[in-house]
């Protein structure tokens, strides 16, 4: 911390207050500039308060309320000021202290600076005036301050702060040795689950899929309640957990066995938590546990509903692990970390947020269950034949708001009237929605069929107490209908009489006195007043009171209306505080249904999603893939479900896979698929990963037909980028990632490599990728696209019986390559490299040295040979020896290099 603090200003921040600070600016000393090391006696109380609150939250940033401004002090103003760009001034905090750091923003403007902030990673306590200030100091004392929330990136309730399509995830771990318990919940939708594992590659990659915003970890540390944001580092965080989250330090004791299960029991009002699956998982008990008293802390007595907690095994789901999920671009592309262009903005045709959340989920986590995945796809298979349906559901699903969110901000006591409205009249649209889905016969429209008659009777009550337009802020009235409440009316009606009364004052008045400019007006200083211009004061009776004099005219006031703006004031006052309470009170009665609600809100979502990918299934001609328990992978004319969108109707070209047939003849399990640059392999081997993928989501495929075997895992490896974080070169990530699936492959794996070696000297990473490539096929079994430069690779193919040759296709001309996108048997035996090189601009000398040098290449190149009689007969497995076969002729002559271009009399006649 340096010794003085300056004022910094910023164009457009705060300008009055700008100048205002920055004439009260004077430079602070070292010891005001920290709270911890500030003589505290000699502060001023409200300062000695703050330092005191600070105390009990060190780790977040206070924001504490002062008058119109939520201030801060010491390294918390730095620290707001730099994050935010604000203004860091200084306040005289006492006598003998002199000026203190501070900065602040406008109490209106909480919500929107506090989304930065927790943006940015910070966790906000806010600390605000519980009782009337103006009642304080006519008793000559300090308002009475309390922290009434603690935000923190991971439990946020309000609208504006959270993404409407993405769920905010809080997670909690327990770490025994190699076994750790996961627990997460979303307290914006009330989902609630926990897992337990053994394995920590685990536990990161579940992390990974979930994006928490916040992870809670019980450690023994002095510095308990320690708030790391990404990328800070603590000595008391497990390796095994991504430094990219923000982490909540926690005690150790809220997350022991007796006290998490102690505090489940509770909240959960359950006897036993057997019925919830987890009462045989310790550490994911603890975890749920640890995350329930963190939500009790920072909620300070605002109830989050929160739904059953519901156990679920990783074994439950197709694991796939970080990279893959990238490589996939699954929801996000790989470029510029966008939905634009992923999987999920190529299927996302949701009418509801909820919906849209859904989808994000289910295509992170697909299933391994054939009957789960063809309950969803008998449903879109329902709503891709009946037209009429769909586009029903989807008009109806479009007037649904997010219920789940509603019910979770009304059961915290944060929704106001216009929430309730909007969630009342998506109750009273499901009864509609139940009507059109009993016309069908799947599994998720009949999970709508039926809604609990109680939730329309709430939505019907909501509408019959609020009025139509209710206000905003829920203190100034104006929220519900007249006939609601009998206390409520009596006392309109008799504020009604003294409102009249005031509003034909005017009239009664000009009459009484003759003065034809008589008006009657309202301001906020003198309520109600009678003005009159000046040229009349004389003629003004003798019960006006003169309260101002304008330049033009005179303002009184009179004993009786001052006694009845007394009356109509305190009624509004009454009148607001009752109207209010029974907001809370129909408030109440949603959050008693909130199970109920979120229940049918599941329900509702998952058709939601059912009719989105339905309606694509169409719109793309996509089929509905045959799911089996076997290895094989059949794709007839597959395609890329993102590439083809993005190119004009028609002009992808299909490709077709077999993989992991039992029949060696006709399927292998690995393919080493060639071409040239830009010739489609990338997008090949990405096209298989995502059929496989939405398969098992549930969704229909970019193919014309598809058989297709459960995975348990998709991998890939796919051009790596140095992993500067944490000082890998590119290699090393490729060594990296290539030996995490030849750890964990099984033959039940779908590997998708693209590349391998190329990061290191030609003959390392042609020797690596050989043998990586022999390992996969003949020691695991996995059903493997490796795509490849290094044409040698081909080689394999006469040595392993379940290894082909593929090759994309291109058309040579005299100066031009045609790519024609084809993947079609054989091996390639040109990259074209040196033609792309030239394509792109390199000096025509340059080319013409690089044919040269590439001649005198391979007129003398040992490499096939070598790889032909020596290493292939070295192999140890037997497995290889004994496989092969008369087939692998055909690729041996492919690559023995005497063919021009590989296929190319074949290609060229079927597409010209
Ligand atoms: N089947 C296809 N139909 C139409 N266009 C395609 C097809 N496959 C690929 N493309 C187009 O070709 C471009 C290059 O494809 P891709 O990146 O897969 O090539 P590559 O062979 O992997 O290249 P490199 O070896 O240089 O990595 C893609 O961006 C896409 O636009």
């Amino acid at each position: 911390m340096s010794a003085d603090i300056e004022a910094f200003t910023y164009p457009e921040t705060q300008n009055s207050r700008a100048g205002q600070h920055l004439e009260a600016m004077t430079r602070v000393s070292a010891n005001n500039a920290d709270y911890r090391t500030v003589e505290r006696q000699k502060l001023t109380p409200m300062m000695q308060h703050f330092v005191e609150v600070k105390e009990q939250y060190p780790h977040a940033l206070l924001l504490y309320r002062v008058g119109d401004f939520y201030e801060t002090f010491f390294q918390d103003a730095r620290s707001l000021a730099e994050s935010l760009e604000l203004v860091l001034t200084s306040k005289e905090s006492g006598k003998d202290i002199g000026r203190v750091p501070m900065s602040g923003i406008p109490h209106h403007a909480l919500d929107r600076y506090c989304t930065l902030l927790v943006e940015k990673g910070f966790a906000i306590a806010i600390c605000d005036q519980v009782e009337d200030a103006a009642e304080a100091a006519a008793q000559g004392r300090q308002v009475r301050r309390e922290v009434t929330r603690v935000l923190t990136p991971g439990t946020l309730l309000e609208e504006g702060m959270l993404n409407a399509r993405r769920n905010n995830f809080l997670a909690a771990v327990v770490i025994a040795g190699e076994h750790w318990g996961l627990a997460y919940a979303d307290i914006s939708t009330g989902e609630f689950l926990t897992t337990q594992s053994n394995n920590l590659e685990h536990l990161t990659q579940e992390l990974m899929r979930l994006q928490p915003a916040e992870v809670l970890v019980p450690v023994n540390a002095p510095d308990l309640g320690g708030f790391l944001r990404p990328g800070q580092k603590s000595d008391y965080l497990p390796e095994c957990l991504p430094p990219s989250f923000c982490y909540a330090l926690r005690s150790q004791y809220p997350f022991s066995l007796s006290e998490a299960k102690q505090r489940l029991l509770e909240k959960l009002k359950v006897r036993s938590l057997e019925g919830m699956g987890c009462e045989h998982l310790p550490l994911g008990v603890r975890a749920a546990g640890g995350l329930l008293e963190y939500l009790e802390d920072t909620q300070k007595g605002n109830q989050v509903p929160l739904q059953t907690l519901r156990t679920y095994t990783l074994a439950d789901y197709l694991i796939i692990d970080n990279q893959t999920r990238r490589n996939l671009e699954i929801t996000q592309t790989v470029r510029d970390g966008t939905l634009h262009g992923s999987l999920l903005w190529a299927l996302d045709r949701t009418s509801t947020a909820m919906g849209g959340r859904a989808l994000r989920r289910w295509l992170l986590q697909p299933l391994v269950d054939i009957k789960g995945i063809e309950a969803r796809q008998n449903t879109i298979q329902e709503l891709v034949e009946n037209t009429a349906l769909r586009q029903d559901l989807q008009q109806l699903l479009r007037q649904i708001y997010d219920l789940e969110r509603l019910t979770g901000r009304s059961g915290s006591g944060r929704a106001n009237a216009r929430d309730l409205i909007a969630l009342a009249d998506s109750l009273l649209r499901l009864p509609e929605l139940a009507i059109l889905a009993s016309t069908g016969e799947s599994p998720f429209l009949k999970a709508v069929q039926k809604v609990p008659p109680m939730l329309q009777e709430l939505g019907q009550q909501i509408r019959n107490h609020i009025v139509d337009s209710p206000s905003q802020h829920l203190m100034e009235g104006n929220l519900i209908r007249p006939g609601v409440n009998e206390l409520l009316d009596e006392m309109r009606g008799a504020a009604e009489g003294d409102r009249q009364w005031i509003a034909n004052l005017e009239v009664t008045e000009r009459n009484r006195t003759g003065i034809s400019t008589l008006k009657v007006g309202f301001n906020k200083t003198f309520g109600y007043y009678i003005s009159i211009s000046r040229s009349k004061a004389d003629q003004v009776p003798d019960n006006y009171i003169r309260k101002q004099t304008l330049t033009n005219e005179e303002r009184y006031i009179t004993p009786d209306l001052k006694e009845r703006e007394a009356r109509i004031l305190t009624a509004r006052e009454d009148l607001n505080k009752l109207e209010y309470e029974i907001f809370c009170a129909l408030r109440a009665e949603v959050s008693e249904q909130a199970e109920q609600i979120r229940h049918v809100s599941r329900a509702v979502a998952a058709v939601d999603v059912l009719c989105g990918l339905a309606e694509v299934a169409v719109h793309q001609g996509y089929c509905c893939p045959q799911m089996e328990q076997g290895r094989e992978i059949n794709i007839i004319e597959g395609r890329h479900p993102v590439v083809e969108q993005s190119l004009p109707a028609g002009f992808f070209v299909p490709n077709s896979t077999n993989l992991g047939s039992s029949e060696l003849s006709e399927s292998p399990d690995l393919i080493i698929l060639t071409g040239p640059n830009a010739s489609g392999k990338s997008c090949y081997l990405r096209q298989v990963g995502l059929i496989q993928l939405m398969a098992q989501t549930g969704s229909f495929v970019p193919a014309q037909s598809a058989r297709l075997g459960v995975c348990d895992r998709i991998f890939t490896r796919v051009g790596a980028v140095d992993d500067l974080a944490t000082g890998q070169s590119t290699f090393m990530v490729e060594m990296n990632e290539t030996a995490n699936i030849l750890n964990h492959a099984t033959p039940k794996s779908l590997v998708l490599l693209d590349e391998i070696g190329r990061g290191t000297a030609t003959f390392d990473g042609l020797s690596i990728a050989w043998a990586v490539a022999e390992y996969l096929a003949s020691d695991i079994r996995a059903r493997t696209i490796f795509a490849t430069h290094y044409h040698e690779l081909n080689e394999l193919a006469s040595i392993l019986p379940n290894v082909a040759n593929y090759q994309v296709t291109v058309k040579e001309l005299p100066d031009q390559i045609i790519f024609l996108h084809q993947v079609q048997p054989g091996g390639a035996d040109k990259s074209y490299g040196i033609e792309a090189g030239r394509l792109a601009g390199l000096p025509a000398s340059v080319i013409l040295r690089a044919r040269q040098v590439m001649g005198q290449i391979e007129q003398h190149s040992k490499i096939a040979v070598g790889l032909r009689e020596g290493i292939g007969s070295n192999k140890p497995s037997g497995k290889s020896a004994s496989g092969r076969s008369g087939r692998k002729k055909k690729a041996a002559d492919v690559s023995n290099g005497e063919q021009e271009i590989v296929g190319k009399e074949d290609n060229s006649s079927e597409n010209e």
